[in-house]
């Protein structure tokens, strides 16, 4: 089933949470929504299954007006941010229970309620209640239930924050699996950088319920077009520096770059970790402390202070060896991989050279 939003808009009090957003997303694709906090992205979700109202525009599924329909006849699968598992149901009666309602046969709920859990590793939790359960277990309890609506289209609100790394990993892989496999168009929430990047196909980047950025994490990644989607993407996380610009030059904490540009004004940049080259010279060069070196096994992460500005550093292990803890290191980045944003309203206003 495709979705679409048209200007949608929805307020609370003077507050714009979401601001006339239009998307278009295709049946059967998998889309992310990544943004800082309170960018809208619950919002939209909880408007999407219609949760809240509206204040202005609509809401197509496949074609058809759903804006004035009520939740229980948009059949969109949901797992909420924040769950509420039925306290006094069974594991086993909480995730049957969307299925339950729909009166499915009684086989039919037992085949597919075994199936999420077995996903989701709670299979040995069926017979338990909630309050047996570990903040973990509840979570995948109620993603498990958010799966087995009858539904072509699925919204997940950051349904994986907060479970361990190696459990997160497998059920990335699972939830991908699964939805190519019930041929359904997944709308999914997350605010960590490593799901979205692991996860979209296509990745909208939200940012005060506006829609920054919208592409594929290829594109997101190597040309951000505002200062979230840089900030937001990346691991570890890009450079951000505030700056200025006056006079053709724009100087931002130890970097001076030449810049034509007629207006002058303030200015965030944004440089990614790999982007600085320790040793380097080729560009714009400065020097710096070396304040902690981490080595993550296929990388070094290198934390630096140059003349009181905080940067980080990362290289392949292998490219040459990790710079000793508090010398001092000369480094480079090219001004082609210094990306310029408005700090007012965080668009990009370009490279430091084309
Ligand atoms: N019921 C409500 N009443 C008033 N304001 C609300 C309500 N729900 C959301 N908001 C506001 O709408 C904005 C968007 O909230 P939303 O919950 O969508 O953020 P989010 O992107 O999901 O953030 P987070 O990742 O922190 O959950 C916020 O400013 C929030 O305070």
């Amino acid at each position: 089933m495709s979705v679409s939003f048209q200007s949608l808009t929805k307020r609370f009090g003077a507050d714009l949470a979401i601001d006339s957003l239009d998307l278009d997303i295709e049946p059967e694709s998998f889309t992310v929504f990544c943004g800082p906090p309170k960018c809208g992205k619950s919002v939209l979700f909880r408007l999407l299954v219609g949760l809240e109202t509206p204040d202005s525009g609509s809401i197509i599924l496949n074609g058809t007006d759903i804006t004035r329909i009520g939740p229980a006849n948009r059949q969109v699968g949901y797992v909420p941010q924040s769950f509420a598992l039925y306290p006094h149901l069974t594991v086993y009666q909480n995730i049957a229970y969307p299925l339950t309602l729909a009166r499915r046969p009684k086989d039919e709920i037992a085949r597919r309620v075994d199936r999420a859990a077995g996903i989701l590793s709670i299979t040995h939790l069926l017979e338990k209640t909630p309050d047996l359960l570990s903040g973990g277990e509840k979570q995948r309890t109620a993603v498990a239930r958010g799966l087995l609506h009858d539904a072509s289209v699925f919204v997940l609100d950051d349904p994986l924050v907060g479970l361990d790394y190696k459990l997160r990993e497998r059920l990335m892989d699972e939830l991908k699996s699964l939805q190519t496999e019930l041929k359904a168009t997944f709308l999914y929430a997350t605010s960590d950088s490593m799901e979205a990047l692991t996860m979209a196909e296509r990745l909208i980047v939200l940012d005060k319920g506006r829609k920054v950025q919208d592409g594929s994490v290829e594109t997101v990644y190597r040309e951000p077009d505002h200062l979230r989607a840089m900030e937001l993407i990346g691991f570890p996380r890009a450079n951000l520096i505030g700056g200025r610009h006056s006079s053709g030059l724009l100087e931002a904490g130890p970097f001076r770059i030449p810049l034509h540009r007629d207006t002058p004004g303030e200015v965030v940049i944004g440089i990614r970790p790999e982007a600085i080259k320790l040793g380097g010279n080729q560009g714009i060069a400065a020097s710096a402390e070396v304040r902690l070196v981490e080595d993550l096994g296929s990388e070094y992460v290198v934390y630096l202070d140059s003349n009181g500005q905080a940067l980080t550093a990362a290289y392949p292990v292998g490219d040459s060896p990790a710079p000793a803890f508090q010398s001092s290191q000369g480094f480079a980045v090219e001004p082609r991989d210094i990306v310029i944003f408005d700090a007012g309203s965080g668009a990009r206003i370009g490279r430091g050279a084309a």
